[in-house]
């Protein structure tokens, strides 16, 4: 068996010229809505995603707000901004890139997040929302993922998913997403017993775990559809001294033969990640004035 290749990148595109089309509509009634992203520090992969969620925020209609800071930046000066922008009537949406540095407590900073405004979904108000079924922003990631799944399997019920990763960013909510969709879902982690034999008993799995190819293709039960989170850089010495490429947690070579669909990396869920966080930015926007949210289909796979 060859697995078919999930393209995140076209579906990315594709939801994304959606989400313009409602921003257009949304613009007819007077309202533009706006997403503050910011960094502090200058990792260059957090750099990259930060410059092209401004590019994609702007492409889509949105007003892109960018807050850069510097590595040194203290908890208190972040913890102010945040509170700045909680004020700002133009800002929908607050998006705060991790990781941080180590002296700013992430989940303190998360929490000082106004819910109706915490795009990325990790405020507990709306992770709590999502464990009980109540609408709220949903981890873009998590979401992306699942997005893709149904984009090849519109009927995910009944299913065995298996979630590798437990992070409050990913494996939780994945997994709190796959049970709302009435899959059987097993939460997979570092201590787990025979980790290959639990994946083997996936229909639908996810690997979140951020170790380069962990997942062998005989840990892959054959006709699985497999979602692979990772984004890993690794050494790649063909290309010449000091070069990297980017793998997932899967390895993809060899579970291309056993799957029945596959997410690629790069080019699977990253792009939908971007996509993602502009839907819930303009669901955010429509949320805080009360206005209905116009209709966007999630379900076309381009
Ligand atoms: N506040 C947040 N921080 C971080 C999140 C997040 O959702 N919210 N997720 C990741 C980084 N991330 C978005 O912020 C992100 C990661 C990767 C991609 C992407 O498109 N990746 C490409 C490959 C890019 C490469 O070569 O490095 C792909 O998979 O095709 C988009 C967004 C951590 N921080």
């Amino acid at each position: 068996m060859t697995a078919t290749i999930i393209d995140g990148k076209a579906y990315a595109q594709g939801l994304r010229a959606r989400i313009a089309a409602a921003v257009g509509t949304l613009a007819g009634q007077g309202v533009t809505p706006g997403l503050a992203v910011v960094i502090v520090g200058e990792d260059p992969a957090s750099q990259l995603y930060v410059k092209n969620k401004a590019r994609q925020t702007v492409e889509v209609g949105m007003r892109s707000f960018e807050h850069t800071l510097p590595a040194s930046t203290s908890e208190a000066e972040l913890l102010a901004l945040v509170a700045t922008l909680n004020a700002d009537p133009a800002v929908d949406g607050i998006l705060v890139q991790l990781p941080l540095p180590k002296q700013i407590d992430a989940q303190k900073v998360i929490e000082a997040i106004d819910p109706a405004k915490d795009v990325d979904g990790f405020h507990p108000i709306n992770a709590g929302r999502l464990m009980t079924g109540v609408p709220g922003l949903v981890s873009c990631t998590p979401l992306g993922c699942l997005l893709l799944a149904q984009s090849v399997r519109r009927d995910l019920s009944g299913l065995n998913a298996v979630v590798v990763g437990r992070s409050n960013i990913v494996g939780k909510p994945m997994a709190q997403l796959l049970i709302a969709q009435s899959c059987t879902v097993t939460v997979a982690h570092s201590r787990t017993r025979d980790l290959p034999a639990v994946c083997r008993n996936a229909d639908l799995l996810v690997a979140a775990v951020g170790r380069p190819e962990m997942v062998r293709g005989d840990w892959i039960k054959p006709g699985a559809i497999v979602i692979d989170v990772g984004i890993n850089r690794v050494p790649n010495p063909a290309a010449g001294e000091g070069k990297t490429r980017v793998v997932g947690d899967v390895a993809y070579a060899e579970a291309v033969k056993v799957a029945s669909a596959i997410t690629p990396v790069p080019g699977g869920v990253g792009p939908m990640t971007i996509a993602c966080l502009l839907r819930n930015t303009l669901e955010a926007a429509c949320l805080r004035r009360g206005l209905t949210m116009p209709q966007v289909d999630f379900a076309s796979a381009s």
